[in-house]
């Protein structure tokens, strides 16, 4: 068994190339959720750090080489970073573990390695790059570019720290951006290298820049700075409302992925064999600490009882445990009081008369892990697809399975939601597939599958799942102002 934790970490602010304290030197804690035990203080930014980070950022945009170094060189720096997390992947991995409480395979095979994509697959594709081109006849000339807009603030939450913060990195910087980066309070850890990863790859001081704090002050401070001119968050679907209004004077540019609560709906003739892992994933990953959670299980009536007993083995055959032993399937829930919101669906499904079928419970560990914010895999079986927890975005370990008769009715209650992240149906009929996907209102549908990842492929939620699209040319396009140049050739 491994605990890393060997000493209480120390976390700066990073601002203009250099680890700083905050300006009053307060700081506050972070603590392993899997023990309670306290691992790092961090420097809390104030409104003046806030204020140096964007000035920073604002510096670098208008002065520094960055926006203007040739493409090739400034795409070079970022695949730079790419080799030295590859290079750093156990390390930032273990810090994954410490804070998120993820298990460390899962970020050291999956997370942190998907995070230098992140950047790689940006650096690659800016450089791929053309432009719109429109004659006027043998008159005029149209040709477009695009240039960066300037400062972003890019906000990120706790379940995925690295991986979420490289995603909106990548073609930030790509584009010739700036930025100033918010880390989840409870989760700083990783994403604190990134300053120093960035200076070893060459990129300018100022160009990248992270403050640490809590969403009321130090994200209200960076949201309505007037320097910053975009928001790229990633959060709750409460604060992306919150983050709009702040933006909203200053007419900043977001682009927001919020929350989810997809549908992952398995007809008769599913392979099981394939649904049943996949599924188990879908809703356990990360302790379903997980956007893309497929948190609503729909089974059609004729399998349901053979789906229960089957889903219920596998969950069965979890390992919940230490986040740093190499053979953990589940960690514990982040902190405290996401554990208490979880934890009180357990009543809430109760109370709705769900049956539950597996877990409910805080399950048997080793005595280090007794403090930990660990709940079992939790399976409940509802027929009301309007109960709660068929309704709302637990993001925990609990997953809901719901029969259902007809193609219909799963549609019907596919699309019960506020939300419209993703979706997953599993099916051998390929008409059906099809007719599924085009008629669930959510911006990715895996058919057969689940989290699958094209980064080029466009990546977002309907309703109040998001505003806009990540991935490919829809982040470029996010990340840059398209101008069009019409010369006149007589
Ligand atoms: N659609 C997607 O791609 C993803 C969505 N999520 C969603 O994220 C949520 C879980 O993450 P949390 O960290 O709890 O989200 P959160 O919304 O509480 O916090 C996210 C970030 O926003 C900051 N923040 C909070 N209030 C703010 C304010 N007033 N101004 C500026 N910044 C503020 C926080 O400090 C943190 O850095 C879930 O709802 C999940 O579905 C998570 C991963 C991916
Ligand atoms: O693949 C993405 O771009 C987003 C993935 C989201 C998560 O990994 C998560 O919520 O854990």
């Amino acid at each position: 068994m491994t605990n890393v934790q060997a000493e209480v970490k120390v976390v700066d602010l990073y601002i203009n190339g250099e680890y700083v304290k905050s300006s009053n030197r307060e700081t506050f804690e972070v603590k392993n959720p899997a023990t309670q035990e306290i691992i790092a203080r961090v420097s809390e930014a104030t409104r003046e750090d806030v204020d140096k980070a964007c000035r920073a950022a604002r510096r670098a945009f208008e002065e520094g080489p960055w926006r203007t170094m040739p493409l090739a060189e400034r795409c070079a720096k970022i695949r730079r970073m790419a080799e030295i997390i590859i290079e750093r992947k156990e390390e930032i991995a273990r810090l994954e573990a410490l804070d998120v409480g993820k298990p460390y395979p899962v970020a050291v095979e999956r997370e942190i390695p998907r995070g230098a994509h992140n950047l790689k697959f940006f650096a690659d594709f800016m450089e791929k790059q053309g432009g719109e081109v429109y004659p006027m006849e043998d008159e005029y000339l149209n040709y477009t570019r695009y240039e960066p807009v300037g400062v972003a603030a890019l906000i990120t939450p706790w379940n995925a720290p690295f991986m979420l913060t490289t995603w909106k990195l990548g073609p930030c910087l790509a584009s010739g951006n700036t930025a100033v980066i918010k880390p989840a309070e409870m989760t700083p850890l990783s994403v604190s290298l990134l300053g120093e990863i960035a200076k070893e790859a060459g990129i300018p001081d100022g160009v990248v820049n992270i403050v640490h704090g809590f969403g009321e002050t130090a994200g209200a401070a960076l949201t309505t700075h007037m320097d910053v001119d975009l928001i790229s968050f990633t959060g709750e679907t409460t604060t992306g409302k919150t983050i709009m209004k702040s933006g909203a004077d200053s007419l900043k540019r977001v682009s927001f992925e919020l929350g989810g609560k997809a549908a992952n709906i398995i007809f008769e003739d599913a392979n099981l064999d394939k649904a049943i892992p996949v599924s188990i994933q879908a809703a356990f990953l990360n302790s379903g600490q997980v956007c893309l959670a497929g948190s609503r299980i729909l089974v059609q009536r004729s399998i349901f009882a053979e789906f229960v007993d089957r889903f219920k083995k596998a969950a069965s055959e979890l390992k919940v445990g230490d986040p740093q032993d190499v053979a953990t399937n589940m960690g514990p829930l982040v902190s405290e009081e996401h554990y208490n919101k979880v934890t009180s669906y357990l009543d809430i499904a109760k109370n709705e008369n769900s049956v539950l079928v597996y877990g409910g419970k805080r399950p048997e560990l080793p005595g280090y892990l007794q403090l930990g914010y660990y709940l079992e895999p939790t399976i409940y079986i509802q027929e009301n697809p309007k109960a709660r927890i068929a309704q709302e975005e637990i993001f925990g370990p609990i997953v809901t399975l719901i029969p259902f008769d007809t193609e219909e009715e799963a549609l019907e209650i596919a699309n019960d939601t506020e939300y419209g992240l993703n979706g997953v149906v599993w099916t051998d009929n390929l008409q059906r597939a099809h007719r599924i996907s085009h008629n669930v209102r959510a911006g990715t549908i895996w058919v057969n599958c689940w989290f699958v990842r094209d980064l080029r492929a466009p990546f977002g939620g309907f309703k109040k799942s998001g505003i806009g699209r990540e991935g490919g040319h829809h982040s470029m396009e996010f990340f840059t102002e398209a101008k069009n140049i019409c010369v006149a050739l007589k």
